[in-house]
């Protein structure tokens, strides 16, 4: 496996490091895709003790299993490849149907795992969401590594559970370091949240 260095090279992107399928080996991306199913299961589940002891013992075990392959930032995988979800299990999988360099669009469904209350999303997935999709669009091909300075929410309807979303981001303006990126989530037509970001692109000494 080639190891790239994410944090020493200064026109790092979204891209980089740049992992590919054949880092992770064919099961990575089904065993994530099966933890998502198991986190969604779970938080709808009612155990019994004896599921929960087992479980308990199951997870302690493949813990002690984990820590004999512990990498540095630099080597990680997670939230680093470009496979559906990155590769990671904390921003809920999306798919993207339209890539342009100033603009993206795209789909996801919140499963129960992202429930709030009464059949809605919890509302820190959202801007979890959007920090994910418009970070991707400031840190696109081409565009030097920027950080987001904020992130403005509007909750604008209820966003439910278990129904395809759509998103979209868009680059609005680029003012010399600061890029102003906005985007929306929708159900049908009704528009779920809206945002308005700004994303810097770092100095030379910052990371
Ligand atoms: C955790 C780091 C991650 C870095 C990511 C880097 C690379 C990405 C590579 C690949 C991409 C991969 C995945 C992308 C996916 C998601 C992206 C998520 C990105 C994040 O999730 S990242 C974590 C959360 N993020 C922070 O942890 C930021 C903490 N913070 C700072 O690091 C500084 O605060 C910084 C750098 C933002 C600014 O610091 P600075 O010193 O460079 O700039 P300065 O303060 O001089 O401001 C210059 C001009 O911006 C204006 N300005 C500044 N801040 C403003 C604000 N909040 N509101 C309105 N205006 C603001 C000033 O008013 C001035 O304006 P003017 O020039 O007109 O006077």
């Amino acid at each position: 496996m080639e190891v790239a260095s994410a944090s020493a090279e200064p026109g790092r992107t979204w891209n980089s490091p740049h992992w590919t399928a054949d880092d992770i080996g064919p099961d990575f991306a089904p065993m994530l895709d099966a933890m998502r199913v198991f986190h969604h299961r779970l938080a709808g589940a009612r155990l019994p003790d004896d599921l929960t002891e087992e479980m308990r013992g199951i997870f302690e075990r493949l813990g002690e299993r984990l820590l004999e392959h512990q990498v540095p930032e630099e080597r990680q995988i997670a939230g680093r490849i470009d496979i559906p979800g990155r590769g990671q299990l904390l921003v809920p999988n999306y798919e993207l149907d339209a890539v342009e360099p100033d603009f993206l669009a795209g789909r996801l469904t919140y499963g129960r795992h992202f429930l709030g209350r009464n059949g809605a999303v919890y509302g820190g997935a959202i801007p979890l969401l959007f920090d994910s999709v418009l970070g991707r669009l400031a840190n696109g091909p081409g565009r030097p590594a920027s950080r987001t300075a904020y992130l403005h929410v509007d909750y604008r309807s209820i966003t439910p559970i278990e129904t395809e979303l759509r998103f979209t981001a868009e680059v609005a303006r680029q003012e010399g370091r600061k890029r102003f990126i906005r985007g929306t989530l929708s159900h049908g037509g009704t528009l779920c949240a809206d945002v308005d970001a700004l994303f810097l692109v770092l100095r030379p000494h910052q990371r």
